[in-house]
């Protein structure tokens, strides 16, 4: 059995670029196993904060750590707004690809499970230039999944896509994602009521952290909810006023 998915505690986070503070003793808990969405201007620093989790940068000061033993790195997956799949592999071998890159041998017969569970099946043969974007997103997802990681960094992971894909997909993410730590940026107010557990507002840099109530009940919570459109309508305010 997995170990229950970690807290992830930033301390003191101080990091900037080219002499610009982006956030200067920056300090947040994520709950384990629950999903936060952070939401604020562009330019605030969320994708920073995002790389600066997964290991990809290091905070000048103050640290960044998982309530497992073990390097939070290791304990990553990502996922981007673009799907970044390679288009001379095929689609099976795209959700492996983590697998090869370590040296491991793929496991084909769960990526055909995990390819099921997007409803992508008998697709493994594929290529993803063949793929609408949605569906290549929902490749990504399967990729995501099959590094079975406890912690999940995603970087405004449907914004490309049309808003009923959307929906679905998020509705998708929240169901296989269930027992993760999911960290989600994105900038549509809807997206976090749905699926998030903890809501927060970033200020501009110097990141600052505000939390904002998310609905009550179990995600993913349905987009026509008078509770959620009540949320996502205070959220767009607090968005657009600030
Ligand atoms: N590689 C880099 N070198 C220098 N400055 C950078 C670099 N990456 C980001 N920045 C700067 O850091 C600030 C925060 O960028 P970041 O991408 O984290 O913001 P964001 O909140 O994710 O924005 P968006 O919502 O538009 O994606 C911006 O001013 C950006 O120009």
């Amino acid at each position: 059995m997995s170990p229950p998915a970690p807290d992830i505690l930033f301390e003191d986070v101080t990091f900037g670029w080219d002499g610009k503070a982006i956030c200067q003793r920056f300090s947040l808990r994520l709950r384990g196993g629950k999903t936060s969405a952070l939401l604020g201007r562009s330019g605030a620093g969320k994708s920073t904060l995002l790389r600066l989790a997964a290991g990809l940068l290091t905070p000048q000061q103050g640290r960044i750590t998982s309530s497992l033993s073990g390097e939070l790195a290791q304990q990553i997956a990502w996922m981007g707004q673009r799907d970044d799949l390679y288009p001379w592999l095929s689609v099976r071998d795209n959700v492996t690809l983590s697998a090869r890159l370590n040296g491991a041998r793929p496991d084909k017969k769960r990526a055909e499970t995990l390819l099921a569970q997007v409803a992508l099946e008998g697709l493994g043969d594929a290529r993803p230039d063949a793929l609408s974007g949605g569906m290549r997103q929902r490749v990504a997802l399967a990729r995501t999944l099959y590094q079975d990681r406890p912690v999940v960094l995603m970087d405004e992971p449907f914004a490309a896509l049309d808003v009923m894909t959307r929906l679905r997909l998020q509705s998708l993410t929240a169901r296989l994602l269930r027992d993760k730590t999911l960290l989600l940026v994105t900038h549509d107010p809807l997206e976090a009521c749905r699926l998030a557990h903890d809501i927060y507002l970033l200020d501009d840099a110097p990141l600052r952290c505000r939390p904002f109530p998310a609905p009550d009940g179990d995600t993913p919570r349905p987009a026509q909810d008078g509770a959620v459109l009540q949320a996502q309508s205070q959220l767009f305010e607090r968005l657009t006023c600030d």
